[in-house]
Formats: structure tokens, sequence, C-alpha cells
């Protein structure tokens, strides 16, 4: 039986001052997929993302992480299999070494030794910052930071990698830089972008989120080259921008 990374049914949720947030999301994502979740603001992509790990509780509905619901006396679990890197990484980051910084989630699930090091190595490897191991998070750059973000999350060896802005403040170079590790890496990932070429060079497939529904599900290339339904949803292209051929 295949089972998929995240299965969400029905998810509805109004915060406790009675906003309603989610009107009933269903979405599917399949064991290594990549997809962006793109939506205007208040579309209830951050709530959405919130409920993946269990910060918010599903007013009604499910969330299915690798079959397994999102539920209190599962927490523990998917927290494991659910990475969220956040927009601001120095809200993950507050060791005083990059190599503690990785280590702190996987020790404190009990990982220790050899088998520490290595997954802290590997880790590291994997976003091409094994040489900054030993110094302070604050003294590297906000695109290396955001890299260790990455990796912090990565060492609990996760189902789903999910990422908030992943592109916002990095320069052009850092920017690419950080598309070519996503597109390394052998895991799934959902990514909340409000940057649409990022979303077309990264992932094959978008949702678009739009007052707490579902409005679209489908390959990216062709979600953005329809110019309606992305002004019906207040979602615009950079100036000039054109999709290449065959996207
Ligand atoms: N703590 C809260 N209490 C009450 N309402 C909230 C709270 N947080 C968010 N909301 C409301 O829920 C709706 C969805 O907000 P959410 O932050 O999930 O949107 P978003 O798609 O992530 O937006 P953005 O692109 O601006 O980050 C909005 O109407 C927002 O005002």
């Amino acid at each position: 039986m295949v089972v998929n990374s995240l299965e969400v049914s029905e998810l509805a949720y109004a915060y406790p001052d009675g906003t309603q947030a989610l009107f009933g999301v269903d979405l599917t994502i399949g064991r290594s997929e990549r997809v962006a979740l793109l939506g205007p603001n208040g579309a209830g992509k951050t709530t959405l993302v919130m409920h993946l790990n269990g910060i918010l509780t599903a007013g009604h509905g499910t969330v299915r992480v690798a079959g397994t619901s999102v539920r209190p006396d599962t927490l523990k679990e998917i927290r494991q299999r659910v990475g969220l890197v956040f927009q601001d990484p120095d809200d993950q980051l507050f060791m005083p070494t990059v190599r503690d910084d990785v280590a702190f989630g996987p020790a404190n699930m009990g990982v220790k030794g050899e088998e520490l090091e290595r997954r802290v190595k590997n880790a590291l490897d994997r976003v091409g910052m094994a040489d900054h191991a030993d110094r302070p998070p604050h003294h590297l750059s906000f695109g290396q930071r955001r890299r260790v973000a990455v990796a912090t999350v990565l060492v609990m060896e996760p189902e789903i990698l999910v990422l908030d802005e992943p592109s916002s403040n990095l320069d052009p170079a850092a920017r690419r830089e950080l598309a070519e590790i996503l597109r390394s890496l052998d895991v799934t990932v959902l990514m909340v972008t409000h940057d649409l070429p990022y979303a077309l060079e990264l992932c094959e497939r978008s949702l678009i989120l739009s007052g707490g529904v579902i409005a679209a599900d489908g390959p990216t290339g062709t979600l953005l080259a329809d110019p309606e339904l992305l002004a019906a949803h207040r979602l615009e292209l950079p100036y000039g921008f054109a999709i290449p051929e065959g996207r």
C-alpha cells in the first residue's frame, strides 16, 4: 500500500476570536513530491501549516502525516516527521555553534555518540555547511543561517519538509543555491511562497489556497499561465516574467 506523505481532509478551523480561517481543506501530497502552496495574504496558508505538526488542532476534519493522524497522543512522532523551516532562521537557531544547533533535535530524542555525529555531518553536508560546523550561527550570513535552519530539520529525517517563504531576504545567488539544495533532497516538500518564479522553478505542482479553501491544484506552469486565475486570487508574476517553454 502506498502511504502518502500528507493527507488533509475537510480541515476547518476558526481562531478563538471567531475568525474562520479554513473552510474545509482537502489535499493529498505523495512521497517525494515538491508542492508550492500559493495564495494571497490572509488566505490561511500559515493556519494550514500550523495544523501539519499540531501547533493548531483541527476544529473539524483530519490531518495525516505518513498515515498517522495528528492528535495530542501522536504529537511527538508527528513533530519528528514534519520538519518546519520558519521564515526567520533566527527563530530556529539558538545554540553557541552550528553543530550544536543541528544536534539539538536528535540529541533530545536520545540519539548520541557516533550516530549523532553521523546524522549532524550528513545534514550539514546536504546543505553545504559542513565547513561551518564550529561557527556561531550569528556570525553567518542570512542565507547561510537559512541553510543551517534547513539542516536542523533534515537531521530529524522528516517525512515532509515544510518551508515558509524559503526565498525571502536571499540575494539572487543565495536564492539559487538554496533551490539547488532543495532540488537535491530526496524528501517531500511543501513550500509556502509568494515568489511565483521560485515555485515554478522548484515545484511541479502548486496549490492555490484562497479564502480558506483550495481554489486550484495543478501543474505550476499551467496555473501560472492562467491570468484570470491569478487575478482572482491576487497573485502576480513579476513584471515582464515569461513562463519558460515546456513548464
Ligand atoms: N491568532 C489569530 N487570531 C485570529 N485570527 C487570525 C489569527 N491568525 C490569523 N488569523 C486570521 O486568519 C486568516 C488566515 O490567516 P493566515 O495567517 O493563515 O493567512 P496566510 O495565508 O498565511 O497569510 P500571509 O500570506 O499574510 O502570511 C486571516 O483572516 C487572519 O486575519
